[in-house]
């Protein structure tokens, strides 16, 4: 039997009373730089139950502006930035050499929460790279190493050898170096938090750099 797709897309609801609280966010509040916010935001969602809220979408563009997203972890966000991390090799790797700028989508449903952040993009220090990765578990080592993010795969028995050996190497050589591995800092110039509404008089708080500092303003939903 087959799915009807537009069926099933009416019975579904946003922020079903069942599963989401709509906090009430009051933008006069805010803090003057966003981090903070963010960091607020983000333990919310985590102590509201959020499965994986460090998991966020990544928006690059190739060379000539034509737009690509897919999601990525959050490996952390202090005052110079938000980082993620890939191979330089990969197609994200190549839009962000062609054009280093990117943009980066929060969504936390079980609180009607939004986040999106926008700007230039550059890799961290290679030690820094190698740094956060051989924190991470065995698991992310080896695939760090199994490497060749995004090329086109022969056999999904390529993939079992290639993977493998990666998890073989990873489980004796915890610090083994993948010069391709890239942590990359995304330097915010808009960060919008956007609170979900019962009314649908949704709150959007946008910071914006300015030679001054950070600039507030509020948008229409
Ligand atoms: C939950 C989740 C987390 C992911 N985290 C990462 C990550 O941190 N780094 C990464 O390179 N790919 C990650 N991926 C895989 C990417 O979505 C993507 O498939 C891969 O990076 C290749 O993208 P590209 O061809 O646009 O470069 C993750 C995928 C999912 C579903």
């Amino acid at each position: 039997m087959s799915t009807d797709l537009h069926e099933l897309l009416r019975s579904l609801r946003v922020w079903d009373p069942e599963v989401t609280r709509l906090p009430s966010f009051d933008p006069t509040t805010a803090p003057a730089a966003p981090l903070p916010l963010f960091t607020e935001w983000f333990a919310a969602a985590v102590a509201a139950g959020q499965t994986e809220p460090h998991t966020m979408s990544l928006a690059t563009s190739d060379e000539s502006g034509r737009p690509d997203v897919r999601i990525v972890m959050l490996h952390g966000a202090d005052e110079t930035g938000w980082f993620f991390a890939s191979h330089a090799g990969s197609r994200k790797g190549r839009h962000l050499i062609a054009r280093p700028c990117a943009a980066l989508g929060f969504y936390w449903p079980v609180l009607g929460r939004q986040v999106r952040v926008r700007g230039p993009v550059s890799a961290a220090p290679s030690e820094e790279a190698q740094g956060d990765l051989h924190a991470r578990s065995t698991g992310a080592l080896a695939a760090a190493l199994t490497g060749r993010q995004s090329e086109i795969l022969g056999s999904v028995e390529e993939l079992a050898r290639a993977s493998e050996s990666a998890w073989e190497r990873a489980r004796n050589e915890p610090e083994a170096p993948v010069p391709s591995w890239t942590l990359y800092r995304l330097r915010p110039q808009e960060v919008e938090f956007f609170q979900g509404d019962e009314a649908r008089r949704h709150v959007r708080l946008r910071y914006r750099s300015t030679e001054a500092g950070w600039a507030r303003e509020l948008l229409w939903p």
